[in-house]
């Protein structure tokens, strides 16, 4: 077969010696530099055409190459010691018709400093891989503080640990107080930005007319006063409310997601950027599509990742979690001893429909956790508005039975979502744990 080092001019052969390794020596059978880099010689401070032919040992300090062909053995990441400091070499022996002809040295690392750079390189880079790649590590670990464990939840964080490394585009919907913003971060947090800055703007709450400066920034005179998308390169903006953003600077922010260029105000001047696109909108943006209200190509831009943070009142499961979790936290920072729910706050908690969602139950719970003077907080703590909703069992119309019925279903439901044991259950209620069972299947709890 012919060699394809003929496919190789000199030309090329001599570049690739030149810059594939940082330093490069070859040496002849009998140690004699035959060709050395550029890079090497301004090194060692010696002038390359006066090298070649002089013995290895005389122009390189320590150096081993002459060993190499000795033994035949090749010593790969050798440390060697030369002005001052030391180098990783690997030297090679060249074999021609099983005769060694000569070896080459080259140079990876050429101080100590090198080897840390790239030992902290490589530290760091195990670390995002373990970070988005560590399957062992469980949800809780991934999301210590996205509380919950209803199938909603579950699958938004399976959705967020696979979309997280991605740079895509992601939307997230939800009621206000649901967590979407817990959510944005989650996804900053698994990805490899972790370490550059998550920035947050509310569209909702900056006067439409400053909202392109605030954005993509403004050319002062001479200088740049830069927006958040600037503020956030390298890592994440989270734009809350985009429905609230003007069109035309939608059709930047497309722009940006597009071609990772913005346009400062004031100026026509591209620049780069690599920043990281979630939006979130608390009402669906499909419906201001229809109304023309929001850019449809910025939707499909934006939309092929979506994350639904389903309200509080459709996981309710999640309420006594969330609850304990409020509770201990509450608790430490008011430095107080902790204490426990009674089983009718549950109900009337579950029973409620939370408008404002998990920040309203969070709320909540700070006040009644400073309000509670025993150690367990009681019904009567609890704002009216909250026990005046909740006391609502019965439907308005209906027969007795079927109103008997309801009843039954959310007393089961509210003890199940207290309680694990079912034998408990089924005792405290005076029924036998089949029976419990069958109506636990009837209701489909
Ligand atoms: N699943 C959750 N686990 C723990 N805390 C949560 C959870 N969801 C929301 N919270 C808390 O509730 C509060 C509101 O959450 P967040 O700001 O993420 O909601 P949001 O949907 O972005 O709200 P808004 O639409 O009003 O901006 C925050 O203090 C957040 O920490």
């Amino acid at each position: 077969m012919k060699s394809l080092i003929n496919n190789l001019s000199p030309e090329v052969i001599e570049q690739i010696l030149e810059t594939a390794f940082s330093w490069f020596v070859v040496v002849d059978k009998d140690a004699k530099i035959i060709y050395i880099n550029e890079e090497y010689c301004k090194f060692l401070e010696v002038n390359r055409e006066e090298v070649i032919g002089k013995h290895v040992t005389e122009v390189i300090e320590n150096s081993e190459m002459h060993l190499v062909m000795q033994h035949g053995v090749a010593h790969i990441a050798a440390p060697h010691y030369i002005k001052g400091n030391y180098m990783l070499p690997n030297r090679i022996p060249i074999y021609v018709d099983g005769e060694i002809v000569g070896a080459f040295g080259s140079v990876m690392f050429r101080d100590v400093n090198d080897w840390k750079k790239l030992n902290s390189h490589v530290q760091k880079t195990l670390e995002k891989i373990e970070r988005n790649m560590n399957t062992s590590m469980n949800q809780q670990e991934r999301f210590p503080n996205l509380i919950g464990s209803s199938n909603a939840i579950r699958k938004i964080k399976e959705t967020i640990s696979i979309i997280a490394p991605t740079k895509l585009p992601v939307l997230i919907e939800g009621e206000i107080g649901s967590g979407k913003e817990l959510c944005a971060r989650s996804i900053h947090r698994l990805s490899d930005r972790f370490e550059k800055p998550f920035v947050t703007i509310d569209c909702s709450s900056i006067p439409k007319e400053l909202l392109e400066i605030e954005l993509f920034g403004k050319w002062d005179g001479n200088t740049l006063k830069k927006g958040r998308v600037s503020l956030a390169d390298g890592g994440t903006i989270y734009i809350q409310e985009i429905s609230e953003l003007p069109l035309t600077i939608q059709a930047k922010l497309l722009k940006m997601i597009q071609d990772g260029t913005i346009q400062p105000v004031e100026t026509d001047e591209e620049v780069p950027i690599n920043t990281r696109v979630i939006v979130s909108s608390n009402s669906p943006l499909t419906e201001l599509v229809k109304t023309k209200q929001f850019r449809e190509d910025l939707f499909y831009r934006i939309q092929s990742i979506t994350l639904q943070v389903p309200p509080l009142r459709e996981r309710i499961e999640d309420l006594p979690e969330l609850i304990q979790t409020f509770i201990n936290k509450f608790c430490v920072e008011a430095g107080r001893r902790n204490i426990k729910v009674h089983r009718k706050v549950y109900w009337t908690l579950q029973n409620y429909d939370w408008p404002g969602n998990v920040r309203e139950l969070q709320d909540i719970i700070e006040a009644i956790v400073h309000l509670a003077d025993g150690d367990v907080i009681t019904e009567d703590i609890l704002p009216f508005h909250l026990r005046r909703k909740s006391s609502n069992f019965s439907r308005s119309n209906g027969t007795l039975e079927e109103i008997l019925n309801h009843v039954e279903g959310q007393v089961i439901k509210e003890y199940l979502l207290v309680e694990k044991d079912k034998n408990k259950i089924a005792q405290q209620l005076g029924i036998s744990r089949s029976t419990l069972y069958e109506k636990i299947k009837k209701h489909n709890l």
